[in-house]
């Protein structure tokens, strides 16, 4: 594939994200494919389309300074112009001559010659000129929003939370790419021994301390190794295996995953009961039911059930105090995933926070009862956001005497978490700037004298 037809492909897939709202990873692997993308190509179309994406409102900001009615403009003009300007400023490798002839080459493919120069002329000024700096733009608040290109909204909220320093810090750290993290499956081999053939491939690599399945990528793509194409480690983040780790299971168990699609928790807690025992695995519909399925079957195992249901209505199926274990790993509002998947920062509203608060209040309600006397319960979200973590826990524990937070989940979290900032009396929450994993909230209900 030519780098002309790249950047064409890049503009559709951003297109389709910008209008369509789309989610940018299954879009792009689907354009991956249906262009059949030569694999050394992968990692450039992947920069141009999650970095323009990323940087969506800086590059706003820097395309008003040389467009003065920007609204004017068609959609495909301005992502042209964005996609052009991310790979001027931030992809130093790629020169500025070439960036700009396939630009007027595929606006004149689109549109017209007229279009072209347009297109031209606004990326020669830029060339000449150079761009603008943030120190224009009034209120600490509005830079850091469009500097780092994080809504307002969300950088008020955040700054309310947990203050301007570690707001900005979590911001940048959310531009900045993460390394892919995979979770070893323990009945095929172990973390050493996958770290050692990695390596023996050429993978730099390096164990997690946050599980022991788990080993971090720093150099290559284990989408192309041989463990990942037999199925023998599977990819997920560091904090998110940290959820079964913290579910303390033993061998035999009963345990119920309420929210469980597409199944990366369901298949860990699988592997840590070592096939044994029994799981539950609900998610609202069929089809979402079946990505359990199918991943259970590629990892080969069997202790899974999965079915569609609204967990809010389990009693219906559960007697009252069944499960030795469950988890809740809520849907929320994504906000400590916005580094691997950008396009949530734009989507996600104020709104839906509170309704999503609303919705993870009633799945705690309806389903702890479902937990049995002497068991425990976790509760987790991918997300950044007091209301959906410690209020949801704080206003279930003033309404449930009954329960308390484990304190011994505190105690066996790996040392460097024990030490964390985001340690609180109802749990954990785990910052992106933290560890270089995801944001997660994670924290363990039990009933009292259990
Ligand atoms: C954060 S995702 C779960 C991710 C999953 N645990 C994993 O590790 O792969 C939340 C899931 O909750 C599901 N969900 C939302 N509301 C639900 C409900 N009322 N009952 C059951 N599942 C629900 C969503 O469909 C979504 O798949």
């Amino acid at each position: 594939m030519t780098k002309y037809k790249l950047r064409s492909a890049a503009l559709d897939v951003l297109l389709r994200v910008g209008d369509g709202g789309a989610f940018s990873h299954l879009l792009l692997d689907q354009t991956i494919k249906s262009n059949q993308v030569d694999k050394k190509d992968h990692a450039l179309l992947t920069e141009v389309v999650y970095g323009t994406i990323q940087r969506k409102l800086t590059l706003e900001y820097f395309v008003a300074n040389f467009v003065k009615k920007k609204h004017k403009l068609d959609p495909w003009v301005q992502w042209l112009l964005y996609l052009s300007f991310y790979q001027m400023v931030y992809l130093e490798r790629v020169p500025t001559y070439a960036i700009i002839n396939e630009a007027v080459g595929i606006a004149k493919e689109r549109g017209h010659k007229g279009i072209a120069s347009f297109v031209n002329g606004v990326l020669r000024q830029a060339q000449r000129t150079g761009f603008p700096t943030f120190d224009s733009i009034k209120g600490r608040d509005e830079r850091l929003s469009i500097e780092t290109s994080h809504p307002l909204w969300l950088v008020k909220r955040w700054i309310g939370y947990y203050g301007y320093e570690k707001t900005r810090s979590m911001c940048l750290a959310n531009l900045e790419t993460k390394p892919m993290s995979i979770r070893v499956q323990p009945m095929q081999l172990n973390q050493k021994e996958a770290i050692a053939e990695l390596e023996q491939d050429g993978y730099e690599v390096a164990p997690s301390f946050f599980s022991e399945q788990g080993v971090i990528i720093t150099k290559g793509n284990v989408l192309h190794s041989q463990l990942f194409q037999n199925n023998q480690v599977t990819i997920q983040d560091q904090s998110s295996m940290l959820v079964a780790e913290m579910m303390d299971l033993q061998e035999g168990m009963q345990v119920l995953d309420a929210c469980s699609a597409p199944g990366g928790k369901t298949t860990h807690i699988a592997e840590k009961l070592n096939n044994t025992g029994g799981i539950y695995a609900y998610d609202l519909h069929e089809k979402k039911a079946k990505q359990v399925k199918q991943k259970a079957e590629a990892l080969a195992l069997t202790n899974i059930v999965a079915k569609a249901a609204d967990s809010r209505q389990l009693d219906q199926y559960h007697a009252p105090q069944t499960f030795d274990r469950i988890l809740i790993d809520a849907p929320c509002s994504g906000l400590g995933v916005v580094r691997g998947k950008p396009d949530i920062k734009y989507q996600k509203q104020e709104q839906d926070i509170h309704k999503l608060a609303t919705i993870q209040t009633e799945l705690l309600k309806k389903i702890a009862p479902l937990l049995r006397k002497d068991g425990k319960l976790l509760y987790s979200t991918c997300t950044v956001d007091r209301e959906e973590n410690e209020h949801v826990i704080t206003a279930f524990l003033n309404e449930h005497a009954e329960f308390e937070v484990d304190p011994m989940f505190f105690e066996t979290l790996p040392s460097d978490l024990r030490q964390s900032s985001g340690i609180s009396a109802v749990g954990l929450q785990i910052f992106p700037d933290d560890f270089g994993t995801d944001g997660f909230f994670l924290t363990r209900l039990q009933r009292k004298n259990g």
